[in-house]
């Protein structure tokens, strides 16, 4: 809790104007509470036993008085302390999504998209009041508190012995309660978590459940979930709930104590009938909020738990570290020499050595799981080498700043991204909107025509997923945005799978014209892609056969002609 609150304290510094407005309205409604168990006395002593007309007639006006400051107090905490909570939450949120986006390929890859959504959204929610409501309420509680134990001390500082000794007797079995609560708490938020990671998982791959009807077993894979967040969400609430309870039998021992001693005190006269009435109403208020601190730090259990769990992905930092040179400005040839790379322990290449020119198309052809793609992870710094070097012209790539290095390169995948905007901002992702620009690579990518075709032309938005475009054209809009920041190397991998013949051949002949000031890698399985290449390398089993043009290697390289005549380059 300590280390909770020392993480959470200097944001307040920015809310000192808040809080004191807030501080203004918890003191108001700690006071007006025990200002409403004092009237008790007057009420019954000078209106009910000494016929004080006078007290008759002011103390409503009182009690209206004491419940407006109450209501006024109450309504200017909950404003100014949520616009605290809610600001820090909105801070946390945009430094955990800008911290993820940071962090290694590796990290991605290895966790659920769900579960990131879940720690960014649900997590962040939890601690939200435990930063704003919580803290007030703490405050004002104890505020409460220290009123109403000032007021039954005063009324009788022995029957407030007798009303207060029981206290200390909760204590253990509350903090129990409260251990059992973070541990619940961190199994119910990692549940939580799950049904994300299921949810998102089932929407992305909707086509594949809805073509095989695997509608049923998702729903029951899902209910699975469902079932072990309502199981932790029900023993959290049994536990949570015990705490009410417990705090009244023991508020009950106390009152009934304190009715045998006040009770005597008031039969032998030694107490008037209205001082010992504010004294159990001041009692019984007190109960209240310490019942409500009490359940209060059973739910900071919530939010420590959600903390830690932010802050254990806070905590992750990349790997993958940026270089302090630019990019030169003419890259002239790009190197590998003597390249690993591990995953973990799964080594993906061994031993690689390759040369791209300016102006070749290098194409990297062989059977899956060959380690081709593993090859462009490194160009683009996904992943860093285990062994040996990437260097363009004669600099390290781990020495060049990574931002230069990107921007500079443009990579197709066979899976298209798409952003929910308009297919001028989609082709000038990350770019000022250049329309003629725009038009120019449309037309490179021969993407032109089905574009104009559409109502709106390049302003037509296009959906997340692209669902408004066929394979073909979404591979279309790839090509297109890959050419619209015109890079010193361009990577297309299986780019242009799912296009026909004709048009592949089209965007071929797009390729070979732009590469010329470039460095372009292919990795296709088509032979009609890769016939263009300047040089191909032949991959198997994460090593490089083979380098060499298509004849060469259809002289001299066996898996090159096993390829070949299979088709299956
Ligand atoms: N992020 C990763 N973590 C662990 N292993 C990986 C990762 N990416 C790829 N691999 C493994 O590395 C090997 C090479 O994969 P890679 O994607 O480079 O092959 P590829 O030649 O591009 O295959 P394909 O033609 O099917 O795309 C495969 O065995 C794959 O399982």
């Amino acid at each position: 809790m300590k280390d909770f609150f020392k993480q959470y304290i200097p944001y307040y510094k920015n809310y000192k104007l808040q809080f004191f407005y807030s501080l203004i309205g918890i003191i108001l409604v700690a006071a007006s509470t025990s200002g409403t168990a004092y009237a008790i006395q007057p009420l019954l002593d000078d209106i009910f036993i000494n016929k004080d007309q006078d007290m008759l007639y002011l103390m409503p006006f009182i009690i209206i008085a004491l419940y407006t400051a109450k209501g006024f107090g109450r309504y200017i905490q909950a404003y100014y302390i949520s616009f605290i909570g809610q600001d820090i939450t909105r801070i946390v949120r945009d430094k955990l999504f800008s911290h993820v986006l940071t962090l290694d390929m590796d990290f991605f890859q290895k966790r659920h998209g769900g579960e990131l959504v879940s720690r960014i959204v649900n997590d962040i929610n939890r601690i939200q009041s435990a930063v704003s409501n919580s803290v007030a309420e703490f405050l004002r509680e104890t505020l409460t508190i220290i009123g109403l134990i000032g007021l039954v001390i005063y009324h009788s500082p022995e029957l407030a012995f007798y009303g207060l000794v029981v206290l200390p007797l909760a204590i253990y079995p509350l903090s129990k309660l409260a251990k059992r609560m973070k541990k619940l708490s961190f199994k119910s938020q990692e549940s939580n978590s799950d049904i994300t990671s299921s949810l998102s998982e089932s929407f992305n791959n909707i086509e594949i459940i809805k073509a095989n009807s695997t509608e049923k077993i998702e729903a029951t894979k899902f209910s699975v979930h469902n079932m072990i967040f309502f199981k932790y969400n029900m023993k959290a609430i049994k536990t949570n709930e015990l705490t009410s309870p417990l705090m009244e039998i023991i508020g009950a021992i106390a009152f009934a104590t304190v009715i045998i001693v006040g009770g005597e005190k008031v039969i032998s006269g030694e107490m008037t009938t209205g001082t010992f009435s504010s004294f159990i109403a001041a009692l019984f208020m007190l109960y209240t909020p310490i019942k409500k601190i009490s359940s209060l730090y059973n739910k900071m259990q919530d939010a420590i738990a959600a903390n830690e769990r932010i802050n254990d992905i806070m905590a992750k930092e990349a790997t993958i570290l940026s270089g302090n040179e630019l990019l030169p400005e003419n890259i002239n040839k790009i190197s590998f020499s003597n390249v690993e790379l591990k995953y973990e322990d799964f080594t993906a290449l061994t031993d690689i050595n390759l040369e791209a020119k300016k102006g070749e198309i290098v194409a990297l052809v062989g059977d899956s799981g060959g380690g081709k793609s593993s090859l462009i992870n490194l160009i683009v710094r996904f992943y860093d080498t285990t062994k040996g070097d990437i260097l363009l012209n004669d600099k390290s790539i781990r020495n060049i700043d990574i931002k230069s290095l990107r921007e500079n390169i443009s990579i197709v995948t066979q899976r298209v991204y798409i952003f929910n905007d308009t297919i001028a901002a989609n082709i000038a992702y990350g770019y000022e909107i250049d329309e003629i620009r725009v038009i120019e690579v449309l037309k490179q990518a021969h993407a032109y025509d089905f574009v104009m075709a559409m109502k709106k032309g390049i302003h037509t938005v296009l959906d997340e997923f692209g669902t408004n475009l066929s394979g073909g054209q979404r591979q279309r809009i790839a090509i297109a945005r890959a050419l619209y920041k015109n890079p010193k190397i361009l990577i297309l991998d299986e780019a242009t799978s799912a296009l026909d013949n004709k048009s592949e051949s089209i965007i071929s002949e797009v390729i070979q014209e732009v590469s010329q000031d470039k460095i372009t890698f292919i990795i296709a399985h088509r032979l009609s892609t890769i016939k263009n290449a300047s040089k191909i390398a032949v991959f198997k089993s994460g090593k490089i056969l083979s380098i060499g043009t298509e004849q060469e290697l259809l002289n001299s390289c066996s898996e090159y002609q096993r390829l070949y005549n299979s088709a299956n380059i």
